[in-house]
């Protein structure tokens, strides 16, 4: 889809994250497809999806847009998200919407530069959104060329460790006065209301992940609640 028309079609409105590690209950192309089917059915403009397998049945199962993924660890890096070229082709050869990547300051694996994988997945003429954990990282992706920018990693770096549990509202304030790109809200948000806040707060959209998509999650939201 073409970036301006997909800017429409998702400004201000719900894009769902379906996603089940091999280590989840809900692992699985079979269930994160029906899980993107619910999401559709229930008025969501986009899925964010990680992996070729997931991606691939997703791709059956709706004609919304994908944001896609491929989260794989490699020794001597913190970055699981897109982090290399090889992550790249794979999306590229499934074939997505837009690329999520890892844009944080963190050592990549390889020895690969932000730098090197943006331009690469500039040259393909792919859509990049910029999964990032403060301003300065947000600023950077977008000067290096990424499209769009996600909170995705706020409190998932070790200099953004936060104590307070919910969506970085901080972030996205500072991110809309910082720059006119489109800011993707994601990360912790809870509930509708969270969700609304983060557009009022000037957020172009907003990605939910484990408040619709993971049931352990959601199951244990529930029991803390019960026992506080
Ligand atoms: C930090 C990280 O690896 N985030 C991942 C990014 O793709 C997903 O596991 C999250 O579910 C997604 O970002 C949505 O966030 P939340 O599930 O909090 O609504």
């Amino acid at each position: 889809m073409e970036k301006t028309q997909l800017l429409e079609q998702i400004k201000g409105k719900l894009i769902v994250s379906c996603q089940a590690l091999e280590d989840e209950p809900l692992h699985g192309p079979h269930i994160m497809a029906r899980m993107a089917m619910a999401a559709d059915v229930g008025g969501a403009v986009a899925i964010r999806a990680n992996g070729s397998d997931d991606i691939s049945a997703i791709k059956h199962a709706t004609k919304l847009p994908i944001i896609g993924l491929v989260k794989r660890v490699y020794e001597n890096s913190h970055v699981y998200i897109t982090p290399t070229k090889k992550e790249v082709d794979e999306l590229l050869d499934v074939g997505v919407d837009v690329i999520a990547l890892d844009a944080t300051n963190r050592k990549r694996p390889n020895g690969d530069s932000l730098e090197e994988i943006i331009r690469y997945v500039k040259e393909k003429e792919q859509l990049i959104l910029a999964d990032i954990s403060t301003v300065e990282e947000g600023l950077h992706a977008l000067h290096l060329g990424a499209d769009f920018i996600s909170t995705t990693l706020s409190g998932y770096t070790d200099y953004t460790v936060r104590e307070q549990p919910g969506p970085d509202v901080e972030l996205v304030e500072k991110l809309v006065h910082a720059t006119d790109a489109p800011i993707f809200a994601e990360g912790r948000i809870e509930c509708p209301n969270d969700a609304k806040r983060m557009i009022q707060k000037g957020a172009h959209t907003v990605v939910v992940g484990s408040a619709i998509t993971r049931p352990q999650h959601i199951t244990k939201v529930f029991v803390d609640g019960m026992n506080d």
